[in-house]
């Protein structure tokens, strides 16, 4: 129980991921062959290892902005239904060997229309990518549920169109929506309608806040826009006055006493944030106070292509840097299950059923 998590434990561990863009998780093997079978000539290079290793180094480039410039690759190979199928069909294959039980991923099916395909057939074509992965993974003894939430780009103006396309897909998988792309200058409150009309649906959105813009985002996020989670949100630190290595005199202001008197879910994500900036370090990231504040902090991959890493990953990077025990990756897990847009039963079964057991197995199953 005292013995420190190895990545090996880390990974047989029932892991949730609830912020995972499935175009920022292709494998670099597969971008070559569809860039291929497209005739995309733009790509850095055709060698796998040396593109894998061209999006870690691309992507570590200290501006969210300039993070985004590398999904120009990823997008213009995914334009097709059979792209769109196969990207998705070994998504769920890799969190599945990760070790994941239940997964949130999204995308935006407006830069999917380029080959000629209609926001429907995006959606379909991934969902249909979704459940072939799901049977591939069940073949190999591995139980694993995958859920949709649709992104629109803060940049364009067709929010409300996806929103409506996750009302229409509630049924079949997808379980909410998300505002993504450069946060500067592209306030929540610029879809305000869109976030307006899906809870008036009873429907579920998150949005990425707090990242490369500070507290206004977040407000808005939560008091214009109703937003159930938040992406990121790391910089609610920014409404939290310095408190000592005991956290002794840590004053929460306004906002940041609000989204944690509500256990807002935070959908953290160490190794993007410290490659976008929004962190100056793993060692110097927000999660550690707001962790040991009780913040409701869940723990991301965001883009594993662009991070070169899993979940797992990211856990054993957190008890490396910060001493994490099990009952710390405990509590992150637990929360990403309760914050998850799946229903409370399926929410219930997956805590009580696979991750409860799962970690006490993993913290007292040698002894
Ligand atoms: O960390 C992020 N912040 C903001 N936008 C992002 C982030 N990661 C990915 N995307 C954007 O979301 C789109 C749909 O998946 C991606 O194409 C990318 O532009
Ligand atoms: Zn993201």
């Amino acid at each position: 129980m005292d013995a420190k998590p190895t990545l090996e434990q880390i990974r047989r561990a029932p892991k949730v991921l609830l912020h995972d863009h499935l175009d920022g998780g292709l494998r670099p093997q597969t971008i070559v062959e569809l860039a291929d079978a497209a005739g995309y000539t733009d790509l850095p290079t055709d060698d796998p290892e040396e593109l894998g290793a061209w999006f870690v180094a691309a992507a570590n480039s200290g501006s969210l902005e300039r993070y985004l410039e590398t999904f120009r690759h990823t997008v213009a190979v995914m334009q097709t239904r059979e792209a769109l199928e196969r990207v998705a069909a070994e998504c769920v294959e890799d969190l599945a060997a990760d070790g994941i039980v239940y997964a949130e991923v999204r995308y935006a099916p407006e830069q999917h229309l380029r080959g000629g395909l209609r926001l429907e057939e995006v959606v379909e074509a991934v969902q249909a990518g979704f459940a072939e992965g799901v049977r591939r993974v069940a073949h190999r003894g591995a139980v694993i549920q995958v859920r949709t939430l649709l992104t629109a780009m803060r940049q364009a103006a067709r929010s409300r169109e996806i929103a409506e396309l996750v009302v229409r897909y509630r049924d079949e998988g997808v379980v909410g929506f998300d505002l993504a792309g450069p946060e500067a200058g592209f306030p929540p409150s610029r879809h305000v309608d869109a976030c307006t009309y899906l809870r008036q649906q009873n429907a579920y959105l998150t949005i990425h806040a707090g990242e490369a813009s500070g507290l206004p985002s977040i407000w808005e996020a939560l008091q214009w826009c109703g937003a159930d989670r938040i992406g990121h949100g790391v910089r609610v630190v920014e409404d939290i006055e310095a408190a000592d290595e005991h956290l002794h005199g840590a004053r929460l202001g306004r906002l940041a006493s609000y989204v944690r008197d509500k256990q807002i879910p935070l959908e953290i994500c160490p190794s993007s944030n410290v490659q976008t900036g929004a962190a100056p370090s793993l060692e110097a990231h927000p999660i550690h106070l707001l962790h040991r504040l009780r913040f409701r902090v869940t723990v991301n991959t965001d883009n594993r292509l662009l991070g070169g890493i899993t979940l797992s990953d990211e856990f054993a990077a957190l008890v490396d840097t910060f001493g994490y025990g099990w009952d710390d990756l405990e509590s992150f897990t637990v929360n990403a299950m309760k914050s998850a847009f799946a229903s409370f039963d399926e929410r219930l079964v997956l805590v009580n059923g696979r991750i409860k057991p799962g970690f006490a197995q993993l913290k007292w199953g040698g002894r």
